[in-house]
């Protein structure tokens, strides 16, 4: 097998086989659901018990990957900044192989510690990848033939839901032993969580970044109850509803450069019982139907990737605003994750509606690429 020849040149013999053996066991999804019950009783028992399904599922996740960055199609594989992501995802397979059987409450710690640090070394995957994949592109030249990079946008989608899910995980176990929680938060999930108020914080970021290259910003109006509530993640939604306003604002912005007077961009927000829903809408000219297959792809962006060679940037907190076109592909998996999803729907020479889907029951499974 290619994938296996590839990894033995670059590793030695023992972590080829186990880096094999892990990635074909079967991966086991939790839900929203599972989470918020299980860590609403973070008792030493319980951490202990997340501690050893952890050490267990989090190599099986891992694998996977390391075996896939192994075998990627046109030479992808090779540039140097996937073979630093591969990198990341060896280290933190031995670093979880390596970690002995978790029995009390001292190893529980230290586990802690130690998948909060692999959570720190894949900050910048997101971005790194890109970067791989602008190299990818440049070495293709004029020869690129976009249709044929579906199977590298499969990867990416596969692989950019897997880290969701894994830094979900991670990010679960670490905050459940926080011992002052904020009110009805069990890690990262947010019991009552207000859609309108985290829509209104998203949009103000959007709009402050909309200031900061424009100089003025159209103004964002929300419908909806600011008292509804419902369990989610609120550092997701955020991350949504910012990529999709900051979009919007971009386009309104554009499209009436030289007015004074814009029309706002609008967020209803929807209290169903199956779904939470949330569109946002604009008046921002919207896309040409044959632009619209493209919009959710990660490879036909033709913005600078903040940590291209010449750019000074690239701390973890530039992701999101870095401006790559992956706003809207990364969006939708989150959405995707807790079993939602995103679609744009778009009237060219008008504006364009996003609609947001969360399902608010929480019980479907995570996805497991
Ligand atoms: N509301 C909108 N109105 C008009 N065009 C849009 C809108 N939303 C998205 N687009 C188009 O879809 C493209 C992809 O959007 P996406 O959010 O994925 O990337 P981006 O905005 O280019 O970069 P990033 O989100 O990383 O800053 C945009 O570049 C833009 O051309």
């Amino acid at each position: 097998m290619a994938a296996k020849k590839k990894l033995t040149e670059s590793m030695s013999k023992r972590l080829i086989d186990e880096v094999q053996r892990w990635g074909c066991m079967k991966q086991k999804g939790v839900s929203l659901k599972y989470m918020m019950e299980f860590g609403s009783r973070p008792s030493e028992r319980n951490l202990l018990l997340s501690a050893q399904f952890l050490r267990n599922e989090l190599p099986i996740r891992i694998a996977r990957r390391a075996i896939e960055l192994e075998s990627l199609p046109y030479g992808l594989s090779e540039k140097p900044a996937v073979l630093k992501v591969r990198d990341w995802y060896l280290d933190s397979f031995r670093d979880l192989r390596s970690f002995p059987e978790i029995k009390d409450r001292k190893d529980e710690e230290e586990f802690t510690q130690m998948i909060k640090a692999i959570k720190v070394r894949h900050n910048n995957v997101v971005p790194t990848m890109a970067l791989g994949v602008q190299q990818l592109k440049k070495g293709l030249g004029r020869k690129i033939v976009y249709e044929d990079l579906d199977e590298i946008h499969q990867f990416l989608d596969r692989f950019y839901m897997s880290r969701i899910g894994i830094r979900m995980l991670i990010g679960q176990h670490v905050e459940l032993h926080n011992p002052n929680p904020p009110p009805h938060c069990i890690g990262y999930i947010h019991t009552k969580m207000s859609p309108v108020e985290v829509a209104h914080n998203a949009s103000e970021d959007a709009r402050a970044i909309c200031m900061r290259e424009y100089g003025s910003s159209p103004d964002v109006n929300i419908y909806g109850d600011p008292n509804f509530t419902f369990p989610y993640v609120p550092t997701h939604l955020h991350l949504m509803v910012f990529e999709l306003v900051k979009n919007s604002l971009r386009a309104v912005q554009e499209r009436y450069m030289d007015s004074d007077k814009l029309p706002p961009v609008r967020i209803i927000v929807a209290d169903g019982v199956e779904d939470v829903a949330i569109k946002v809408s604009d008046e921002g000219g919207g896309i040409p139907r044959s632009g619209l297959p493209k919009i959710f792809t990660y490879l036909y962006s033709t913005a600078k990737n903040p940590l291209d060679e010449n750019a000074d940037l690239g701390t973890a907190d530039m992701v999101t605003m870095a401006g790559y076109g992956y706003g809207l592909p990364i969006s939708r998996l989150y959405a995707r994750y807790f079993g939602g999803d995103l679609q744009i729907i778009s009237m060219e020479g008008y504006g364009t509606d996003a609609y947001l889907h969360l399902s608010r029951l929480g019980d479907s499974q995570e996805p497991l690429p």
